[in-house]
């Protein structure tokens, strides 16, 4: 079984309620959208970036696509993870290679929740999934219902139990409209442990504090909710 992989390195979490801790990341290449603050440029898929020693910014290119044994060894290079970050491009897309992977870590699905069958095929495999909610303009009308319906889908297949922990992340932008937000926040409430606001982060987006305080203020009457940024880019590392 083999993957197109952007990129695989070890760094700290830098969104949502684990933020801080010491992850493997393996970014698979390709995704199903096309959301406008997308901070994840395309890569050259001819080859993945492998980071050998943490923070060193030094990369070899080990030529794509990649199988699951590879993975495996590369990952043995970093010590005392506390799980490996799936993420991409979107990992679901991948999710055979995903199914077939075998190593000595905890998963931690970062995914945008829009591909449910996919995510039948790994939930017993995952232990944490971080899920966006894409209130995008991408889609309108009957694309907007399918889209949305597939999210709540997505959510319920990899909802939290007592062994695969579930929380949902939201990127709100100066577009984000309250009622999408609690709408959807309602939808899913019951299937993870708690929604993270996590403002977008890009040149222009005014800071919108006082947005993010309402939306918060409002979505805790039905659930625990975080106003956590991208940390990771406040100190520079991958
Ligand atoms: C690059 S995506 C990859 C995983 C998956 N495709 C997804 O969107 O959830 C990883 C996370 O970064 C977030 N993200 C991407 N661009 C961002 C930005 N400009 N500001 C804040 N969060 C961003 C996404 O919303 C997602 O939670
Ligand atoms: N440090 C760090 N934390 C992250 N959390 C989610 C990320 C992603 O791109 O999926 C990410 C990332 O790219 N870097
Ligand atoms: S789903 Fe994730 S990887 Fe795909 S465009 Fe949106 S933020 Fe980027
Ligand atoms: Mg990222």
């Amino acid at each position: 079984m083999e993957a197109p992989i952007s990129e695989i390195f070890c760094s700290v979490q830098g969104e949502g309620p684990h933020v801080g801790v010491r992850q493997a990341f393996v970014r698979f290449i390709g995704c199903n959208l096309n959301c406008s603050y997308c901070d994840t440029e395309p890569a050259d898929p001819s080859v993945c970036m492998f980071e050998r020693t943490p923070g060193s910014n030094s990369f070899e290119n080990i030529p794509n696509p990649l199988v699951t044994s590879q993975v495996s060894e590369l990952l043995g290079n970093y010590g005392n993870i506390h799980s490996v970050s799936l993420t991409g491009g979107e990992p679901l897309l991948h999710a055979d290679f995903i199914s077939k992977m075998d190593i000595p870590h905890l998963l931690y699905l970062e995914s945008n929740m829009t591909l449910p069958h996919m995510a039948e095929k790994i939930k017993d495999k995952v232990s944490y999934v971080s899920g966006d909610i894409k209130l995008i303009d991408e889609f309108e009308g009957e694309d907007l219902v399918t889209h949305l319906e597939q999210t709540i889908e997505c959510f319920r297949t990899l909802r939290q139990t007592k062994d695969r922990e579930c929380f949902c992340k939201l990127v709100v932008t100066k577009d984000t409209v309250p009622d999408d937000v609690y709408r959807m926040v309602d939808a899913i409430s019951d299937y993870v442990s708690c929604v993270v606001l996590q403002p977008v982060t890009q040149n222009n987006f005014s800071s919108g504090i006082e947005f993010l305080l309402q939306l918060q203020k409002n979505l805790l009457d039905s659930v625990d909710t975080l106003i956590i940024p991208q940390t990771h880019k406040m100190w520079g590392c991958l």
